[in-house]
């Protein structure tokens, strides 16, 4: 069996072929993205010029660590390439982004870039969204409240779903980088996701949710066999 850590790098891998001199990128969040910019990081002691733009705190350390030069989107309000991993990749290249937490910075990043590239091991991939619990980011004031009213607008979308607080290892409230907490909604299928994404965005309190609809242009899919490159069908 191959190991799944060298899947997700060989799909790094392939990615870092689409990455040019002078490109201005999104750096993703999670095991999978953390490949690319070790890879990346290694080009660039080699003499690539890029600049990144990284998705949560946990990229950036990585990145100014590794000697990977960052910018921010308000130096830089457009960028040529995200790459970055996901959770589950539909058919359509939608997906289902936030197991780590980082969806709100990923969504702002991706939605600023060119082009977004996922890389994923072949594990990622479904024929429905919906299995992997959708991450909700919600702003804490009001939690009850609004945990009612997305419960109730994913019982409108055909989804109806138990949603639970997202908590650490230790018990204690998981925080995002931008301070907001999380509702896990294990919906198993998601009927129409575009409409749930933007049903999930009229509840105040949300902040954003972890459906990246029409945003990713390509997959790199890595399995034992090869990497796979999908564009959107
Ligand atoms: O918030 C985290 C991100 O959306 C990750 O890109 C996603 O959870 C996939 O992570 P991994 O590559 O570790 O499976």
């Amino acid at each position: 069996m191959t190991d799944p850590e060298a899947l997700k790098r060989d799909a790094a891998a392939r990615a870092l072929t689409y990455v040019e001199n002078g490109m201005r990128l999104g750096l993703g969040t999670g095991s999978t993205a953390k490949h690319f910019v070790d890879l990346l990081a290694e080009r660039v002691k080699e003499g690539l010029k890029v600049v990144g733009v990284p998705t949560s705190e946990v990229t950036r350390a990585q990145a100014e660590r590794l000697g990977v030069p960052l910018t921010t989107l308000d130096e830089t309000p457009e960028l040529d390439i995200t790459i970055d991993g996901a959770d589950e990749i539909d058919p359509a290249l939608n997906l289902i982004k936030g197991g780590g937490g980082a969806l709100l910075r990923e969504k702002i990043v991706a939605a600023a870039s060119g082009r977004m590239i996922v890389i994923a091991d072949a594990s990622k991939r479904v024929e429905a969204l919906g299995r992997f619990p959708l991450p909700i980011e919600v702003n804490a004031f009001g939690l009850g409240a609004t945990e009612r009213a997305v419960a109730r607008v994913l019982e409108a979308a055909g989804c109806p779903a138990p949603l639970s607080l997202r908590r650490k290892a230790d018990g204690h409230v998981f925080v995002t980088d931008g301070g907001h907490m999380i509702l896990d909604a294990a919906c198993a299928r998601i009927p129409d996701p575009p409409t749930l994404g933007s049903r999930l965005h009229s509840v105040p309190g949300v902040v954003e949710h972890g459906l990246f609809i029409g945003l990713a242009s390509l997959a790199i899919i890595a399995s034992p066999g090869g990497a796979e490159v999908v564009g959107r069908v």
